[in-house]
């Protein structure tokens, strides 16, 4: 029988422990990140190579968010957001080459940066073409939005997220679109192996309560999925036994 406490996964050759990825951008203060970072239980955490201030270049001022994040033990994965060509993905990714690498543009960028050795995780649409031709050039795991960046909108196609896990054989990451936590219970419970999450931690009014929440519904969703949906039906069914039941007439 499953369950969520051995329950680890491999993700570009790493094995994972918690199935949360959470992004590091728009925390009121530096503090709230770090505690945030820890209730939600997350290894791996993504940075915005183009956007953020990465300090000195070898990593030894204290304020540097690659020394605050890798001194606490957390995998970093790098993400191109904001190129909005190959091109751009490709230089931002090859000047910034630490751990895996995430790239904006789809399956053409994506095979030229597996072709140039790195672990692609691309975020894409909740296209189950889509995310086929991405796995098929290589990439180590598709990330299909719930719903546009930042949005907290949810996952407004359940069915196709589903359709893209049943059809994988990477790691499916819903990426973007999460607004509280029930929305990420719904992801594992799709079957989904990870969920990648920023906003709906950092813009909520209690981030560090949030966080602890969002760590809470991933181990609730996951275990649901694992112990196995009851069949949907369309009739009521009673859940008493009907036999042996007194009929009205044997009363009067
Ligand atoms: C943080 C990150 O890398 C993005 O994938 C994105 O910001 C996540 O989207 P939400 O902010 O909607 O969670």
């Amino acid at each position: 029988m499953g369950t969520t406490e051995h329950d680890t996964w491999m993700l570009a050759g790493r094995e994972m422990t918690s199935r949360i990825i959470l992004g590091t951008a728009r925390y009121p203060s530096q503090e709230t990140l770090l505690e945030s970072l820890k209730a939600s239980g997350t290894e791996l955490v993504t940075v915005a190579l183009r956007r953020v201030n990465v300090g000195s270049a070898d990593g030894t001022d204290p304020t540097n968010l690659y020394t605050l994040l890798t001194e606490r033990g957390y995998a970093l994965l790098p993400n191109t957001a904001g190129c909005f060509t190959a091109a751009d993905a490709i230089l931002t990714a090859r000047a910034r080459p630490r751990g895996a690498g995430r790239v904006a543009d789809q399956a053409g960028s994506a095979q030229e940066l597996v072709r140039r050795g790195f672990q692609v995780l691309p975020y894409t649409n909740d296209d189950p073409v889509t995310a086929r031709k991405l796995e098929d050039v290589g990439c180590s795991a598709v990330m299909p939005l719930g719903a546009p960046i930042g949005s907290g909108l949810g996952i407004r196609n359940p069915h196709n997220i589903q359709l893209i896990k049943e059809r994988a054989n990477v790691p499916v990451i819903v990426d973007a679109g999460v607004g509280t936590a029930s929305d990420v219970a719904i992801a594992f419970e799709l079957g989904c192996d990870g969920v990648l999450m920023n906003t709906a931690v950092a813009r909520s009014r209690n981030p560090v309560q949030m966080a602890r929440a969002m760590n809470a519904a991933a181990r609730a969703g996951r275990d649901a999925f694992l112990a196995g949906r009851m069949p949907r039906k369309f009739y009521a069914d009673a859940s008493s036994p009907s036999e042996g039941m007194i009929s009205p007439l044997e009363t009067s």
